[in-house]
Parts: C-alpha cells; sequence; structure tokens
C-alpha cells in the first residue's frame, strides 16, 4: 500500500459504503489485504458507467500498485546490505552485458534483471540469520548480491557455496568478495548447476539454506537432486525465487509457449504435491517459495528414536527456553562464558558475582544479546548471601530451575609451607561456597515440580596431581566438591534435582599470563595436554549447556573432564 494511502481512506462510490470504510468484496467480506483493495477498485472500474468515477478508481489502484513495493523496501531496514553490495548492484545495472554476450565472453545473453536486488537480497539473508545457517547454498550467483548479503550474516566459519555456469561472472564478483572481505566465507562453484550439486554430495556437504535462482527450467531437477541427494540438512529450509513468474501462473494451461512459465508452472505443482515437504508460496516480488521437509515419521508411532522425545530433535532438546538459571562467579572468566552460554541457549541467567561491577557488565553483554539478565552481589561463603541470591532470581522470575555454582579461588604454595588462612580461605570459599548455595537452591528446587539441575565446577586436579605448580588446599577443595556432588546428587535425585560438575582443565586466562610464576608453566602443560593446548572458556560452554538441559536427565552425579585429555595419560 503507499504510504500516503491508508486503505481507509479510499475514495469509495456513493453506493458503497460510508467514507473511511473499506471495500466489500464480491463475497460481501470486507477487503482485507491490499491486492483485495486492489481488485475491489477495478471491480469497480468495470462496472462503472461513470468515466470521471471510474479514473478515481483506476487512481487509486494504480497507486496502490506501483507504491507497494517501494512501500515495502521504505520499511525494510537493509542493514545486512552493506556499501559493496549497493556498489555491486549499481554496476549490474550499468554493465553492458549485451556487449559481453557478443564478445564470447558469457555462455548465455545475461541481463541486469537477473540481478536479485538489495531488497530480496535483504529477505534471504535475514531468512539466513533468523534460522541461524552456518553453511548455505546459492544455485545460480549472477554477479553476487545475494552471496553477499548471506555471507555477510554468516558466523566467521559459516560458507556460502554459490553454484553459476559462467566462468566471466566468478571474475566479475572476485573483487567485490575481496574487497567486502567475504571472499573467505564465499565458494564459487562453475559449471553446470546439477553437476555441482553432485561434487557438494561427494564433498559430504549438508546445508541448512538453500536458495535457488538459476535456470527456470532447470528448478525441478535441482530440487530433486537435493532431495535425493540428501543436501538439505535435517530442520533446513529451501528457498525458490520466481514462483510466481511475473504473474504469469494464470496463462498457465499446459504447454504454455513461454518455457519458463512452464517450468515454474509444473514446478509449483511438483512442489505442491511432494509428500516429504510442506511448501508456502509468499508474494515477495516475483514470489518466493519456502519448502521444509516435513517430519520423517507419522504422527501415530510410538518410536521416540524416529519422532525424537517429545517430537523435539536432539538440537531442542540442549533448549533452554523460559529456564531460570543462576550463575555463581560469572563476573569474568569460566563463570562468564557459562552465564553467555546459558543465556545463548534459552535462560534467563542472574549473574552472581563478589564484584558487582563486573556482575553487570556481563549483564549489560547478555542484555545486548537479547538474553533475559540480573546482576547480584554475593559472597558465597556467607549463607546469608547464598540465600539472597536465589531469592532475588525468584524474586525476578519467579522460579530457579539450573544453578552453577562456579565461583572458586586457588594460590599456589608448597604443601609445607600453605598458611592456615590460605587453606581456610580456599576452603571456605570451593567447597563451604559450593554446597552453601547447593543448600540455598535445593530448598527452592525441592519444592519445584519442574526437573532442575545443579551444575558445580571442579577441576582436572580431582582427577590428578598438577604438576609442577603446588596447590594442596585447592586440590583438596575441589576432590570435596566432587564427592559433594555425587552425594547430593545421590540424596536429591528422587526429588527432582540432578547435580553434575565439570572439571576444567589448564584454562588460558589473563591470569596465567600476567602471573610471573604461572607463565613459565605453560611450556611444561602444553607437554602434559595430548590436545596440545590450554583450554578457552568456549571449551566448556557446551558441556554446561547439556548439563542443564533436558537432554542430561539420565545423569547425575558425574565429573564431566574438559582437559584436552590430560588426566588419561
Ligand atoms: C537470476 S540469476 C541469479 C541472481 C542471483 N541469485 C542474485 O542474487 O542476484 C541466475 C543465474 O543462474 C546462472 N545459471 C543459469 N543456468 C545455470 C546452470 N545450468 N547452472 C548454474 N548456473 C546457471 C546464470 O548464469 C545466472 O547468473
Amino acid at each position: 500500500m503507499s504510504p500516503n494511502t491508508p486503505a481507509d481512506t479510499l475514495i469509495t462510490p456513493s453506493s458503497s459504503p460510508a467514507p473511511g470504510s473499506l471495500p466489500t468484496l464480491p463475497s460481501g467480506r470486507t477487503a482485507d489485504t491490499p491486492l483485495e483493495v486492489i481488485a475491489c477498485h477495478i471491480r469497480s472500474i468495470l462496472k462503472s458507467n461513470d468515466i470521471q468515477q471510474a479514473h478515481l478508481y483506476a487512481q487509486k489502484a494504480l497507486e496502490l500498485t506501483e507504491g507497494i513495493d517501494n512501500y515495502i523496501e521504505e520499511m525494510t531496514s537493509v542493514d545486512a546490505v552493506g556499501e559493496e553490495i549497493h556498489e555491486v548492484v549499481k554496476k549490474t545495472m550499468e554493465w553492458d552485458w549485451d556487449g559481453v554476450y557478443e564478445k564470447g565472453q558469457t555462455k548465455y545473453r545475461q541481463t541486469s534483471n537477473c540481478c536479485a536486488g538489495t531488497f530480496e537480497a535483504a529477505f534471504i539473508s535475514t531468512f539466513a540469520q533468523s534460522i541461524r545457517a552456518k553453511t548455505v547454498l546459492e544455485i545460480g550467483m549472477f554477479t553476487g548480491t545475494t552471496t553477499m548479503a548471506v555471507a555477510s550474516v554468516l558466523p566467521t566459519d559459516g560458507k556460502i557455496y554459490t553454484l553459476d555456469i559462467e566462468p566471466y561472472l566468478k571474475e566479475f564478483t572476485k573483487p567485490h568478495f575481496e574487497k567486502a572481505g567475504l571472499d573467505r566465507k564465499i565458494e564459487v562453484l562453475l559449471g553446470d548447476g546439477k553437476e555441482s550439486l553432485r561434487e557438494l554430495s561427494r564433498r559430504g556437504v549438508g546445508f541448512d539454506m538453500i536458495f535457488i535462482d538459476a535456470d527456470k527450467t532447470g528448478y525441478r531437477g535441482y530440487y530433486d537432486a537435493i532431495m535425493e541427494l540428501g543436501l538439505l540438512n535435517v530442520g533446513g529450509s529451501l528457498l525458490v525465487d520466481n514462483t510466481l513468474f511475473k504473474g504469469k501462473y494464470f496463462d498457465q494451461k499446459p504447454n504454455n509457449p513461454d518455457p519458463n512459465a512452464e517450468a515454474l508452472r509444473l514446478f509449483n505443482h511438483h512442489i505442491k504435491s511432494d509428500p516429504r515437504t510442506n511448501s508456502i508460496v509468499l508474494p515477495i516480488r516475483d514470489g518466493v517459495t519456502l519448502i521444509v521437509r516435513r517430519p520423517a515419521s507419522p504422527s501415530s508411532t510410538t518410536d521416540v528414536v524416529l519422532t525424537g522425545l517429545n517430537r523435539n530433535a536432539i538440537l531442542n532438546r540442549l533448549s533452554l527456553n523460559s529456564k531460570v538459571a543462576l550463575v555463581t562467579g560469572a563476573g569474568q572468566g569460566i563463570g562468564r562464558a557459562f552465564a553467555h552460554a546459558l543465556g545463548e541457549a534459552g535462560a534467563a541467567v542472574a549473574v552472581v558475582d563478589l564484584n558487582l561491577e563486573n556482575a553487570e557488565k556481563v549483564v549489560g553483554e547478555l542484555r545486548g544479546k537479547g538474553v533475559r539478565a540480573i546482576a547480584v552481589r554475593a559472597d558465597v561463603t556467607r549463607k546469608e548471601d547464598c540465600e539472597n541470591m536465589v531469592t532475588q532470581t525468584i524474586t525476578q522470575w519467579g522460579r530457579l530451575d539450573i544453578a552453577v555454582n562456579n565461583a572458586g579461588i586457588n594460590f599456589n604454595s608448597p604443601a609445607e609451607s600453605t598458611p592456615e588462612n590460605e587453606w581456610d580461605l580456599t576452603f571456605n570459599v570451593n567447597t563451604k561456597g559450593v554446597f552453601l548455595s547447593c543448600q540455598a537452591e535445593a530448598k527452592h528446587m525441592l519444592a519445584s515440580s519442574t526437573p532442575c539441575s545443579i551444575i558445580n565446577t571442579a577441576s582436572m586436579a580431582t582427577l590428578l596431581v598438577p604438576r609442577p605448580q603446588k596447590q594442596a588446599a585447592y586440590n583438596a577443595s575441589k576432590a570435596a566438591v566432587v564427592k559433594l556432588t555425587q552425594t547430593l546428587g545421590v540424596e536429591w535425585a528422587d526429588r527432582n534435582i540432578r547435580v553434575n560438575c565439570i572439571s576444567p582443565g589448564i584454562v588460558n586466562t589473563a591470569l596465567i599470563h600476567e602471573n610471573p610464576a604461572l607463565k613459565p608453566l605453560v611450556g611444561v602443560w602444553l607437554d602434559q595436554i595430548p590436545l596440545g593446548r590450554l583450554a578457552e572458556v568456549t571449551d566448556l560452554q557446551a558441556a554446561v549447556v547439556y548439563l542443564a538441559s533436558e537432554a542430561s536427565g539420565y545423569m547425575t552425579g558425574q565429573n564431566v573432564a574438559i582437559e584436552g585429555g590430560q588426566s588419561v595419560v
């Protein structure tokens, strides 16, 4: 609809409903969409004997028809489409495609109309972003508008494979992909699209999203190959361009003389009747059909391996949507990484730390990602602080499903000279702090009707004696965390609380590199670690999500070691 022409201000003839109301369809229903309003106007033109009145209707219908695409583009935020893409579109529009063809540089006569344009590129890339696509396939690259828009929203280790039959276009797009810094995320495969699909299948690649936008007569073959070669990942989406093909679907009688219109007519029927997929035609520009695979198993089956538990695919079972979590020691390091992981998986997170400023900083980061988060100050050696962190979480969100007791400290000193207060403080934070936290959390969780999960941070030091650093108090305090985890896991097993712990290896933190006593030890540790590197906090994130989720529902009292294999050599 034109921005200046809201439907309720359309001029209606005297025989029609009062001004301000919408025109009525032949069925008696009020027009409800811009196309229906246009149709009403055109009907009125056809019925009208008054040329002036007919002209007025024609004007309104024209305004709407011409205005709608502009309005949609105006109201669309196309941030994903960066400067370089606008450049490419401009260059594509100005390029002498006939000249290029006549010089024999392209096999086919390309036209600037082949370019999907910035709006469609924004649609396809926003869609890719919304399904968190990592590996994408485009069939029909042309000058790479959509390719670049999609590449720009993929994660840094994501990739878009794009197919085209014209070697000239690979040369055309190369400098633009490089200038936009997207070349590492884009691989161009030249040749006939169907042969390239077979090549991708041979390489074992699977796609989260596929966009078909090449030769229209080839669509059916691309679709069939995608389905037969299993190129679309489970839960993946297939988008197909031009399925309304210039509005020629009305003249799509069998044997339509326009081979492209005929191909699209047959393609649309083929998709509609394929029992393997669900599809929806979206009236976006020249028509885009969205196709997804139907669940593989009939709804009547009770085989949960076929259906997924509760009809959830495995990755959905890791989702923490609508769960509430609390993480202690979350102001930095491992705890911060845990808070982010739980938030990314869907939980609301109470970020608990002795240092409120650090906790607030992490809350700012989480909220920036769209995660619900609050900051809570707590000294876990104090019972009332532990109770308060639980109370604050419950006051905020009314529940507590997941608690990660991660706050801990470590001093290095030879056992024979470890000061008594160092021993006490280590045990107070690392062991008593975990116990007091579990106790406060369980008071709420034991009364909960839904499953809860507690995850304590232990250490690889519970599985071996780390060398050469001296840390008797730390090692003993963490060993106690494992025993406590086992004990509580058993004690609360029949009351809906699972308790597990994670034992990280040596984590690569600034603390190590800034400490003159620890820095020289890095080389020694690396020799002890089969995987040949220190742990990063990101190495620990999947485990905390797994242990927090229903996917680990049969696991309690366990110690999950993530230490690059150091404890098994
Ligand atoms: C409509 S354009 C693609 C537009 C592009 N997706 C964009 O975002 O601007 C179609 C492209 O398909 C390519 N093409 C045509 N036939 C092909 C085939 N058999 N195999 C691979 N690509 C083909 C053409 O060379 C052309 O570049």
